[in-house]
């Protein structure tokens, strides 16, 4: 399903700005004036309050939005349990993925996972790690995702776990959600909220890319501290869809002909409705929670311009906090090209071991400190470094740097790696242990087996 220029023009008509109060109409007069719930709302709609807070959240976390729609979301028969579309998810009981995690301090690398082409996005979507549990409320997941296929157009997906953070690495996703389209393509993100509902087709062939659910708290743009008030990820460069809705639908909600399924996520475990109307259905809505897209290509990435390498925290697109002040459940981290300057200065990543996690994906090019080809950090594949886990830049990588002449130097050009940095031990699923058998063997060995000894006791 190409898109068209003109489809392109009425779809995408984005809203810009980030954590912002937004209204959109599709029909004119959609939306009541200075009401939320008039007794009639305009035009025969229904009123209906998507609440990504609590109600009493204190005034600047609170989030919500009134939709305003043909039929309510109640309006559908029982759910059911949907038999395992993949290992990962949809399994209750003792085979829940976050049941079975496996917690491991060896540095793990994962080859580029395989491109899958009878899966849409939602059985194409595995839990590689993670931490925590949505019922409670707490922690995170990662996964990666190949869809071959569009998911139905009779079909809507919804995670009430959590905040999905989405990463594409290869094929461009066109996302009908609950409150208008998102055209998301490599070297774009999107941020789908717990609860809003939605499809993703295919427009340009086959999918892949990476996710993040927090099922925890939600994703803040950074604290710029003393860089002042522009920087890294601008709020006017955060753009929400405009309102956009079908009519399929008979005279109340049961009858009709049309049949639509509505898969939800729900302590991880796929359950599946089949309803009568389309849940596409929101002719307007109001609030400040919705769904995003933003261009990594906007990042204003800032960096040393004196001596020592920063720490990665200077290039946070998002960040989901913790309680905890300066301590985040998860940020996302990005590596974009960028000069490097730095005198007498290790320029690579320096050798750590972090108290928090390291989750990271490569959407294109290389990464610097790390070789690639076969076997290597390669686009579609991953690394996870877990708290307290040594790593950096492998041997080779290190005597390049150390003996590089420092001149001004471009690094990163047509790559981008991204990291997922959260400040949980995070377990590794069956799937990503195993299943997917792309976890690569000896990638310690083969990275750091041969870091030479330089030392000498007397410095000459
Ligand atoms: O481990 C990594 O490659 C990610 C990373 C990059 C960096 O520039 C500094 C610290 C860090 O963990
Ligand atoms: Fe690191």
């Amino acid at each position: 399903m190409p898109v068209t220029n003109f489809e392109f023009k009425e779809k995408y008509q984005y809203r810009n700005g980030f954590d912002s109060y937004f209204e959109s109409e599709a029909v004119p007069g959609a939306l009541p004036v200075g009401h939320n719930s008039p007794q009639k709302p305009p035009l025969g709609l229904y009123a209906e309050k998507l609440s990504g807070t609590a109600f009493t959240a204190p005034r600047h976390e609170n989030k919500q939005s009134w939709l305003y729609r043909i039929l309510p979301a109640c309006a559908h028969p029982p759910f059911a349990e949907v038999s395992a579309p993949n290992e990962s998810l949809g399994r209750g009981g003792a085979e829940h993925p976050l049941r079975k995690l496996h917690h491991i301090p060896n540095q793990l690398r994962w080859d580029p996972f395989d491109h899958e082409e009878d899966t849409d996005f939602v059985s194409g979507l595995h839990m590689v790690a993670g931490a925590g549990d949505p019922t409670l409320k707490q922690g995170c997941a990662m996964y990666v995702y190949a869809a071959g296929r569009s998911m139905d157009e009779r079909s809507a997906f919804y995670s009430a776990d959590g905040d999905l953070l989405v990463v594409p690495q290869e094929g461009v996703l066109d996302i009908k959600t609950e409150m208008g389209w998102l055209l998301v393509r490599p070297m774009e993100i999107c941020v789908i909220p717990r609860g809003v509902r939605y499809q993703v087709r295919l427009p340009a062939g086959p999918a892949r890319g990476y996710a993040l659910e927090l099922f925890q708290g939600r994703f803040v743009l950074p604290e710029l501290g003393p860089i002042g008030s522009n920087g890294l990820a601008n709020a006017r460069d955060f753009q929400a869809p405009v309102a956009s809705f079908d009519e399929d639908c008979g005279e109340t909600a049961f009858d009709g002909v049309n049949e639509y399924a509505v898969t939800g996520k729900f302590n991880n475990v796929l359950h599946r409705t089949v309803q009568r109307h389309t849940p596409f259905d929101v002719v307007a809505w109001h609030g400040n929670y919705y769904p995003y897209k933003y261009d990594l290509g906007r990042f204003n990435t800032i960096g040393t311009i004196s001596f020592d390498h920063p720490d990665p925290s200077i290039f946070t697109v998002l960040s989901a906090p913790s309680d905890h002040p300066g301590t985040s459940i998860a940020d996302f981290v990005i590596f974009p090209p960028r000069w490097l300057v730095g005198e007498d200065t290790f320029r690579p990543p320096w050798y750590h071991r972090n108290t928090m996690s390291e989750f990271m994906g490569l959407i294109q090019g290389g990464y610097d400190a790390k070789k690639g080809g076969k076997g290597g950090f390669v686009p579609g594949g991953a690394s996870l470094h877990n708290v307290m886990s040594g790593h950096g830049p492998d041997a080779e990588s290190y005597e390049g740097a150390r003996n590089a002449e420092l001149k001004p130097a471009k690094v990163g050009e047509g790559s981008c790696a991204f990291m997922f940095e959260s400040c949980l031990m995070v377990g590794v699923t069956d799937w990503g242990l195993k299943t997917c058998q792309k976890v690569q063997e000896a990638y310690s060995e083969h990275s750091w087996g041969s870091v030479k000894v330089h030392w000498k006791k007397t410095s000459v």
